[in-house]
């Protein structure tokens, strides 16, 4: 089965009243890996959130299909059965459900019912998935990211990536927070993910991620907008000499969003 593809066009975005994107186009095709870099308030979160339907986010312009949908059609959940996944730069804690119990209803959630994924089914997966995340078994019967760490939130979100193995993933700094063995950890668990079934969208600042995991495309976001698109020699550049060269190349004088 060939991989989902996600097609984004001129989406332009809103939060109150502020026009936050300003024309973002990015196409994500399963098997492939997107990096999205670039300074601070330009429009990365923003991106992630816009996909996923957060509701302080208002599309006033453009679209998002996943393999022909239209997404901007679908509530959150939707957006979820249909294979998209985010794994947030600041996940929430919820008291009262477990890490477990989580990841077994989003799990069913996808199903058709009557198909649930069978107790043993889960319980084998979720054991084989925490140890090669290298997270305490106990995490599991934890309320999900109650009092976790950050980095033990970033190993869980990769832990739910996993599991539900979604058709495309946008990832918003999962490297922030992490510790050098973590980093490897989490990227190793993304990289785990490879396959023409996966695509996926790495919203990072930095470098010492796309190491250890190679994107074959990198964009770089200003103003909201994609500005430059290109390999990962782009990010190598980046990390060497910054943005400024972006900015005198494309006569940008403020690349943030602006309001
Ligand atoms: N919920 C919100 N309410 C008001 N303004 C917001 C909200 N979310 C984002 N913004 C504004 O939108 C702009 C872009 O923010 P966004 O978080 O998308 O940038 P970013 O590129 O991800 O930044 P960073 O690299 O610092 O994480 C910023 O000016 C920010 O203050």
């Amino acid at each position: 089965m060939a991989g989902s593809t996600l097609e984004i066009k001129d989406l332009h975005v809103e939060i109150e009243g502020n026009e936050i994107l300003k024309g973002v186009n990015l196409t994500i095709k399963g098997g492939e890996f997107h990096a999205v870099m670039g300074p601070n308030g330009t429009g990365k979160s923003t991106l992630a959130s816009a996909i996923m339907g957060h509701p302080k986010y208002e599309v006033t312009k453009g679209s998002i299909h996943l393999d022909g949908e239209d997404v901007l059609e679908m509530e959150v959940d939707e957006r979820a059965k249909a294979g998209l996944f985010l794994a947030m730069q600041y996940p929430s804690e919820i008291s009262g459900v477990t890490n477990s119990d989580f990841l077994r209803s989003s799990i069913n959630a996808k199903r058709e019912e009557g198909n649930e994924i069978p107790l043993m089914q889960f319980i084998k997966t979720m054991d084989e998935n925490l140890d090669f995340l290298d997270i305490d078994k106990d995490m599991a019967q934890r309320y999900l990211n109650d009092g976790f760490s950050g980095g033990e939130k970033k190993r869980n979100e990769i832990l739910q990536l996993m599991m539900l193995e979604p058709a495309i993933a946008i990832l918003d700094e999962i490297d922030s927070g992490l510790d050098i063995d973590a980093l490897k950890v989490v990227s190793e668990g993304i990289n785990k993910m490879r396959s023409e079934n996966f695509g996926c969208l790495i919203i990072t600042h930095y470098q010492r991620l796309l190491n250890y995991i190679t994107p074959d495309h990198v964009h770089v976001m200003m103003q909201g907008r994609v500005v430059k698109s290109g390999g990962p020699e782009l990010a190598q550049r980046l990390e060497a000499e910054g943005y400024e060269w972006i900015k005198e190349e494309l006569g940008i004088e403020d690349e943030t969003v602006g309001q």
